[in-house]
């Protein structure tokens, strides 16, 4: 059910010793990463690179390495235009004319740290980049890595709104590594290759908040008690926290988060581009719950977000879960629109 990274969109073919890509869809797209200079903005960017859908990859940040970034990326034997903007003097014009700005801008963690603990440095980070958004690429398809996640959609969403140019089809929380990681430990416990594991992630992105519905992971989870179930549910909601501790303050996961954005965007431009049947977790503008924004699975097309799937049926646990985690995504909500509309 969901999409993968880098499936094959457009065939490549070998002519003179050149390769050229198939023209079936628009393959066409601007794809903006603001952070690129970054942990995980370099290997996402490295990965956008070769993205068939991708014709132009801009990379902006405030680091003095940005334009060598770029440089760097530029390279790379594939098709995408890579542009290097460093510095708010140069975000409209990495901004300009974008279909899917994609932002891992902003602090990590550092161990004993929550996610929460990031807001007062990342939030206003967040807000001028939407401001941006909103003034240069109004019809892009925003994906919000920073943390915290649930907390950050808010305020992109209300400086959107304020702009006057708000679709809430088009904002997206990136969850996907919660998902990763989930299909990741049901491999291992299954002794099957983890990418024919489907397990849909929900509620949010930190601690309680990160629900696995491992009731609907296909195949079928093999653990046999509930000890083991409420085990592995705690481990890919402290999962994070696992990479941010080896880490011992290095910061917090790169490589797999940029694998896990890079399949997100990879996703929102194959909807962009007509496919149907893409499917992802994100964490997007909801009314399932009173929460106002929730991750679950998505249907993507040619307008952002096409239908919200819902979640299905949960068990008894996983209503428990949901139970728990509703008070803090509620809160998480607030403490972001509340800052958006100071
Ligand atoms: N959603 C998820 O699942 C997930 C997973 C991992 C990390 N994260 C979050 O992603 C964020 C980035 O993590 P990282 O490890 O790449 O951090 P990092 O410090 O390695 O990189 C962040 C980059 O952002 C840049 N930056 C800072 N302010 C900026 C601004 N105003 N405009 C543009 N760029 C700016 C920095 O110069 C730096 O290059 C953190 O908030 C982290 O918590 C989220
Ligand atoms: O844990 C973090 O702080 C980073 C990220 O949200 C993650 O889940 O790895």
């Amino acid at each position: 059910m969901f999409s993968r990274v880098l499936k094959p969109v457009a065939s490549v073919a070998v002519q003179n010793g050149a390769k050229t890509f198939s023209t079936s869809g628009q393959n066409n797209y601007k794809v903006v990463v603001a952070g690129a200079a970054g942990g995980i903005g370099q290997p996402l960017a490295l990965l956008l690179k070769q993205n068939p859908l991708v014709s132009r990859l801009a990379c902006y940040d405030i680091a003095p390495v940005t334009p060598g970034v770029a440089a760097d990326l530029s390279h790379m034997d594939t098709p995408a235009k890579v542009t290097g903007h460093k510095g708010p003097e140069e975000l409209g014009s990495a901004i300009e004319n974008a279909d899917v700005v994609v932002i891992p801008a902003g602090v990590p963690r550092k161990p004993g740290m929550t996610r929460d603990d990031l807001f007062n440095t990342n939030a206003s980070i967040v807000r001028d980049l939407a401001q941006c958004v909103a003034s240069k690429a109004p019809k892009a398809l925003v994906a919000i890595i920073t943390n915290p996640v649930n907390s950050m959609v808010p305020i992109a969403s209300e400086v959107l709104k304020k702009a006057g140019v708000y679709d809430p089809k088009r904002v997206f929380g990136v969850t996907t590594l919660d998902v990763v990681r989930a299909a990741a430990f049901i491999g291992e416990i299954n002794g099957v290759d983890p990418r024919s594991v489907t397990i849909p992630v929900i509620g949010g992105h930190s601690g309680v908040t990160i629900i696995p519905l491992l009731s609907q992971s296909q195949p079928a989870v093999k653990l046999s008690d509930q000890g083991k179930i409420q085990e592995l549910t705690k481990r890919i909601q402290e999962a994070g926290t696992e990479v941010v501790k080896a880490k011992a303050g290095g910061g917090s996961a790169t490589l797999s988060m940029a694998y896990a954005g890079a399949r997100l965007t990879n996703a929102l431009l194959r909807g962009l581009n007509g496919e149907s049947n893409v499917v992802e977790c994100a964490y997007v503008k909801s009314d399932l719950t009173e929460a106002a924004y929730f991750a679950n699975p998505i249907l993507l097309g040619k307008n952002g977000l096409e239908k919200n799937l819902g979640y299905g049926k949960l068990n008894a646990y996983e209503q428990q879960l949901l139970k728990e985690a509703m008070p803090e995504l509620l809160k998480n909500i607030k403490t972001g629109e509340d800052f958006a509309k100071k």
